[in-house]
């Protein structure tokens, strides 16, 4: 498996590149390669990360490499993007980072792409739509990171119940943004069905409706960057291997959740090939909340057109 980080440098790119050297020992040995318009930041952590293979479960590797070794990769993971500013909302970086992406994905569409891309790049719904939009990939084989809003959910859920996160099974599906849909009843704990009362769900709520907006205002200059990190390297584990269990991911959707041409957050299935969508049954309030935040996104992509033409 090659599996090319293109944004390498970076805090994501390189938890990335990181956890997928340390991922479990029944993933395949990865060729990693990292990517990025830093060369020097790409030698330091190579330098650095390259020793590490000695500590490895699996026989990865890792090396600086440049554009085209996307061309032929299995999967390319995409976190280049403008460093992060002061924000409340991800939106503001939209068309500073569909340039950047425009940049990573024009080429791949031009020499038929035969792996799968998954980005991280924010406001990654949008982008994802965008993408898909310009014909540069077809919908299985571009998928967008949203699982931290779940994962956030768990530990939310978990805190407010003095349970670990590791026992709690909960998922956000729709917008990695304003525009996210929790699906509170499908809630489990140590595998059992849970109901929060109202206080709890709003113990929850204050914990995850405010997370990007507290961590952002730290101004630390950082993402996620850990958690984002193991999860994609997770999610590279599974297009790898296949896996038959569901993580969220950023879709392009084609009539599933009542939504067409916009990518939101769903279940999916993954493996070689890329996302399979699972259509839940989520009911009629949830399938509403997709719709709208569909229809956000939706907005923001016609903007992105607007400002890019
Ligand atoms: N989807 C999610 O849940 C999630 C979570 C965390 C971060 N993110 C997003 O991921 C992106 C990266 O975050 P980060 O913390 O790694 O940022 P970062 O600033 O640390 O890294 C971005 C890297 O992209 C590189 N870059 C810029 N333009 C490039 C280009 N044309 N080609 C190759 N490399 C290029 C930069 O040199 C830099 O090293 C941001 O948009 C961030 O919001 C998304």
């Amino acid at each position: 498996m090659k599996i090319v980080i293109t944004g390498g440098a970076g805090g994501t790119g390189s938890s990335t590149a990181f956890n997928l050297l340390c991922g479990p020992a029944d993933h395949a040995g990865y060729e990693v390669v990292l990517v990025d318009t830093r060369p020097n930041m790409i030698t330091s952590h190579s330098m650095d990360l390259e020793n590490a293979e000695a500590l490895g479960a699996t026989a990865s590797t890792v090396r600086g490499g440049t554009a085209e070794d996307a061309l032929d990769a299995d999967v390319v993971v995409v976190s280049a993007a403008v460093p992060l500013r002061l924000n409340t909302s991800r939106m503001v970086f939209l068309a500073d980072n569909a340039r950047i992406v425009r940049d990573v994905l024009e080429p791949l569409g031009t020499a038929a792409f035969q792996g799968v891309v998954l980005l991280l790049t924010n406001p990654v719904d949008p982008l994802v739509t965008w993408a898909h939009r310009q014909g540069w990939l077809p919908r299985h084989q571009l998928l967008g990171y949203t699982l931290n809003d779940s994962l956030r959910l768990r530990t939310g859920i978990a805190q407010t119940l003095g349970a670990h996160p590791r026992e709690v099974d909960a998922w956000v599906l729709g917008e990695h943004g304003d525009g996210q849909v929790p699906l509170y009843d499908r809630v489990r704990v140590a595998g059992e069905p849970v109901s929060l009362t109202e206080a709890q769900r709003a113990a929850v709520e204050a914990y995850t409706g405010t997370w990007y907006t507290r961590h952002v205002a730290l101004d630390s200059g950082r993402t996620s960057t850990w958690t984002t990190g193991l999860g994609a390297a997770r999610m590279v584990g599974a297009l790898a291997a296949g896996s038959e269990a569901p993580v969220p991911a950023s879709v392009v959707l084609d009539g599933e959740y009542g939504v067409n041409g916009v990518s939101l957050g769903v279940p999916v299935t993954l493996d070689r090939a890329g996302a399979h969508v699972l259509e839940w049954d989520i009911g009629a309030e949830r399938r509403h909340a997709m719709e709208q935040a569909a229809a956000r996104v939706d907005d923001a992509v016609a903007s992105l057109d607007d400002t890019l033409a």
